[in-house]
């Protein structure tokens, strides 16, 4: 049997008031129970208008939205199998972190002050703080703990690192992975593409209220360009070459870029004598972008 999607939106639409922009211009977007979806796309793209119309912040024009299997609209019981965490999480400031983590979890049925006291350690969050005194970045992991602390089912993060530094973008990132690894399902729209690209199964890309494209991380890994560095014993020459974009042979150091399939290339160099051999992970940001400005040529 079919499991059911984590969301589902169909044909959804949203115009903001009666002559305001239309944010979403028809958006059919799946993702699967369990998945980790990266939802990338410039500024006013509509990325957050599409996670206002999942948690029913806001109402759309037309179409229709299921998350778990339920329209949002009418299902109370959705709130505690969500967990949402917007780039600037803004609460009351009189509250120590301590206050509000142990106030939600109770609102969420109770979350052990063990798993409190886990995340904020990772977080190195200092939960005796008021709130109001914590600067952005510290504000922001009280955010990240609310959001994460009862094992939701379903996550739905907006720019969740905003604020944060790149210590506590990775620490995020361990989190994001260990919610996948438990079956939870991550719903993320991210500008930082290292996290997209270390936590994300598929990303889909929307421009102007339309999704453009939707890939899988693996496949578009598979497309990106490395780039390579072979040290022979005693180079072959040039043109014995196969399946290496711009190759340059200095000394004994053959370089060049691979993109997709490495077996051509591998086996025109398998009859030398191979030293050494560097590949480069791939860089999926320069992909990414070229979707955001030209998604026709990507
Ligand atoms: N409350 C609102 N009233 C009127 N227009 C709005 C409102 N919120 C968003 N918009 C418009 O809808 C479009 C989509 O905005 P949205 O905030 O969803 O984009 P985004 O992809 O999240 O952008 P960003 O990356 O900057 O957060 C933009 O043209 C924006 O100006």
């Amino acid at each position: 049997m079919a499991t059911t999607p984590a969301i589902q939106t169909e044909a959804l639409v949203k115009r903001y008031g009666r002559s305001g922009a239309t944010a979403l211009k028809g958006l059919d977007l799946t993702v699967g129970e369990g998945e980790v979806f990266g939802f990338l796309g410039p500024n006013g793209a509509g990325k957050s208008t599409t996670i206002r119309l999942l948690l029913d912040l806001i109402r759309p024009t037309s179409g229709t939205v299921r998350v778990l299997g339920v329209d949002p609209r009418s299902s109370h019981e959705l709130r505690g199998k969500l967990g949402y965490l917007a780039g600037d999480f803004v609460v009351n400031g009189r509250q120590t972190g301590r206050e509000l983590l142990d106030y939600l979890g109770d609102l969420r049925g109770g979350v052990p002050r063990q798993r409190i006291d886990e995340l904020a350690a990772a977080l190195d969050l200092d939960l005796s703080r008021r709130i109001g005194t914590l600067s952005k970045g510290n504000r922001q992991k009280v955010g990240v703990v609310q959001a994460f602390m009862h094992r939701p089912p379903l996550l739905v993060l907006d720019e969740p690192t905003s604020g944060l530094d790149p210590f506590l973008q990775q620490q995020f990132v361990e989190l994001v992975r260990e919610a996948s690894g438990n079956g939870q399902t991550v719903f993320m729209s991210s500008h930082v593409m290292s996290e997209v690209q270390q936590t994300c199964h598929r990303v889909g890309i929307i421009r102007d209220g339309t999704l453009v494209a939707v890939e899988d991380i693996d496949d578009l890994r598979k497309r990106a360009v490395r780039k390579v560095e072979v040290v022979f014993g005693s180079p072959p020459g040039l043109d014995q070459i196969a399946g290496l974009q711009e190759p340059s042979l200095t000394g004994n150091v053959l370089r060049g870029r691979l993109s997709g399939d490495a077996d051509a290339f591998i086996k025109s160099i398998a009859g030398f004598h191979v030293t050494d051999i560097v590949s480069e992970e791939p860089e999926l940001e320069e992909l990414f972008f070229t979707y955001y400005a030209h998604p026709q040529e990507a």
